[in-house]
C-alpha cells in the first residue's frame, strides 16, 4: 500500500480575510482551490514545514497559531493524503504567486463557494464551524 504523504496547508487570516489558492492547471488537482502549502520533508515539523512552504510559494512570512484536525483523504489513483491545517497570521513579505494560478483574499463566509480540492471540504467545513461563533 502507497504511504500516507502528509501535507500541511495554512488558513491565512488577515484583516478580517482568507487568503485562498487556485492550483494551476500543470499541477496536480487542477485549477482546484486549496489553501497554500505543502509536503513534510525528512525530520521537519508541520509548523516548519508550512513556514517554508509559504516562504517559498508565496513570499511570505507566518505566524502559526492554532491546529485544526487534519484529514485524511485517498484520491483516485492511489494516492492517500493526510492534509494538516493550521490557522496563520502574516507578518511580513510583498505577496509574489509564484507555483499557484491566482490567489485571493476573500471573506471567511465566501469559503464555501469555491471549487474545493476533495481533500480540503472537511477542513473548510471546519473552520467555519470554529470561525462563527468566534467572530
Ligand atoms: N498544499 C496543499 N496541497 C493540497 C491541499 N489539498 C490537497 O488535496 N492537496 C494535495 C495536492 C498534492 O497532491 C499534495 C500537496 O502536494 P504539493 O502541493 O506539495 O505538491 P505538488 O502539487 O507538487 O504535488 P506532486 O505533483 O509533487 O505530487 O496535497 C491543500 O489545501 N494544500
Amino acid at each position: 500500500m502507497a504511504k500516507t504523504i502528509r501535507v500541511t496547508c495554512a488558513i491565512i487570516h488577515d484583516k478580517g480575510k482568507i487568503l485562498v489558492a487556485q492550483r494551476s492547471e500543470n499541477m496536480d488537482l487542477p485549477l482546484k482551490w486549496e489553501f497554500p502549502g505543502g509536503k513534510i520533508e525528512a525530520d521537519e515539523s508541520p509548523e516548519a514545514c508550512l513556514k517554508r512552504e509559504i516562504k517559498e510559494e508565496l513570499n511570505l512570512r507566518i505566524e502559526v497559531k492554532k491546529a485544526f484536525k487534519s484529514n485524511f483523504h485517498s484520491y483516485a489513483g492511489g494516492k492517500e493524503i493526510e492534509l494538516i491545517p493550521f490557522l496563520c497570521g502574516y507578518i511580513s513579505g510583498h505577496l509574489i504567486v509564484k507555483e499557484h494560478q491566482q490567489i485571493r483574499w476573500i471573506e471567511p463566509e465566501n469559503l464555501l463557494i469555491l471549487d474545493w480540492a476533495d481533500a480540503d471540504v472537511p477542513i473548510v467545513n471546519d473552520f467555519m464551524e470554529w470561525f462563527k461563533p468566534n467572530h
